[in-house]
């Protein structure tokens, strides 16, 4: 039996009883996830509106939230669905009245209006550190204003939750169709601006796709085509792209990887330039023939030092990833592109003898730094030589 302290309106429970009390904040309920840190001093709407977060719970380790409110610009997911996004969040504060020109609403608001239920005013230091020694746990975090929790109740749900392994999120964060997409990478006094551009051809298979890829994509060039996670490499093909995107996204990509594996091969067979980032850099991984594992420790966060061993250049980048690929699998032919420098795991890979690649981090930042843009770049010089040599 845990005894309350007084004030207690927000509790996170995880599987093994383990009780963290807080103040609620954001929507009232309950939210079942994994729970992982994300390590960013920015950027709070864009995670919580990154669709590879579903069924997780983000702690923010920076300890002051809300400070910038939030604004219609810096929603990463396509559309607006809370349910494909993260479900719940904990803070350090409580998320802080807004104090900036672009908010148009507070963050503690947005989260309730979009039933993101939040918990503040634990020790997330302490959070944090349980996770980094073992893992990433599953837990519930429930917010009554009242102060009223079952947390035996809370600890079964916990428990008997079947987890991230195993779980296809995909089909759940892909669009129900087909779309054009035409808004331009965000630019200081001008915003996001609109217009497709026509250098190049490309088809985005939207696993929970972020826009800010979508837009990195128009920077260089691309005229972007989405279309749902289980388009057949044929219905692919026959729109005739320059080069294939395969996005970031939720859940296990070994699951997700049983329909859409074999597409992708088959367009890697086909001789197109394919990029792939996060879910669809370790789905490329398996097309090729390596595995994919959990992760002990996840990375999340926008200052994660990344090696290009190709170039010897380090990269800081946007992190958000709780599965990797497994190097040692990696096939003759692939080649390992990236590293990195936190804990040595695969952050890229490439076909020796075709344009296809992909990363584990965010080149598309948002939120993050800007240090892997010039992927984007990569793959428009792909799609450029593929059209010389056709
Ligand atoms: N951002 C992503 O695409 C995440 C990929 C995958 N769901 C993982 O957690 O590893």
């Amino acid at each position: 039996m845990t005894d309350l302290l007084p004030g207690v309106t927000a509790v996170l429970v995880l599987a093994d009883g383990t009780v963290f009390q807080g103040i609620g904040c954001g929507a009232t309920g309950d939210a079942l996830g994994e729970v992982c840190f994300n390590t960013a001093m920015t950027g709070y709407q864009e995670i919580l509106t990154d669709p590879s977060y579903m069924d997780q719970i983000v702690a923010f380790t920076f300890p002051h939230v809300g400070n910038v409110g939030v604004n219609p610009e810096d929603v990463e997911q396509l559309g607006d669905d809370p349910k494909r996004a993260a479900k719940g969040a904990i803070f350090r504060d409580v998320p802080t009245p807004p104090a900036n020109w672009r908010s148009a609403m507070s963050f503690n608001d947005w989260m309730a209006s979009r039933g993101v239920v939040g918990l503040a005013g634990i020790d997330t230091r302490a959070l944090t550190k349980r996770i980094r020694e073992k893992g990433m746990p599953h837990g519930v975090i429930a917010h009554d204003p009242e102060g009223k929790f079952d947390i035996a109740a809370l600890t079964k749900k916990a428990a008997d939750w079947a987890g991230l392994v195993g779980l296809d999120l995909a089909l759940d964060a892909t669009s129900a169709q087909s779309s054009t997409y035409t808004s331009d990478l965000w630019k200081w006094a001008e915003g996001h601006k609109d217009g497709q551009k026509k250098d190049f051809n490309v088809v985005v298979i939207d696993y929970g796709v972020k826009q800010n890829i979508l837009r990195a994509l128009i920077s260089v060039g691309a005229s972007v085509k989405i279309v749902p996670a289980k388009t057949t490499a044929e219905e692919i093909l026959a729109m005739k792209p320059d080069g294939v995107l395969l996005s970031n996204g939720p859940g296990d990509p070994a699951a997700t990887g049983a329909y859409a594996v074999p597409e992708i091969k088959k367009l890697v067979d086909a001789g197109l330039p394919v990029f792939g980032i996060c879910l669809g850099h370790q789905m490329l991984a398996l097309a090729l023939g390596a595995k994919t594992v959990k992760m002990e420790q996840g990375h999340h966060g926008a200052n994660h030092p990344v090696k290009d061993v190709t170039t010897n250049k380090v990269e800081i980048v946007s992190m958000n990833h709780g599965f990797a690929v497994d190097r040692d699998s990696l096939p003759e032919g692939v080649v390992e592109t990236h590293v990195s420098l936190f804990d040595g795991t695969n952050c890229g890979i490439a076909l020796a003898n075709a344009p296809v690649f992909s990363v584990q981090h965010h080149p598309e930042a948002s939120p993050g730094p800007v240090d892997s843009l010039y992927l984007f770049e990569r793959f428009a010089q792909h799609m450029r030589d593929a059209k010389v040599s056709a």
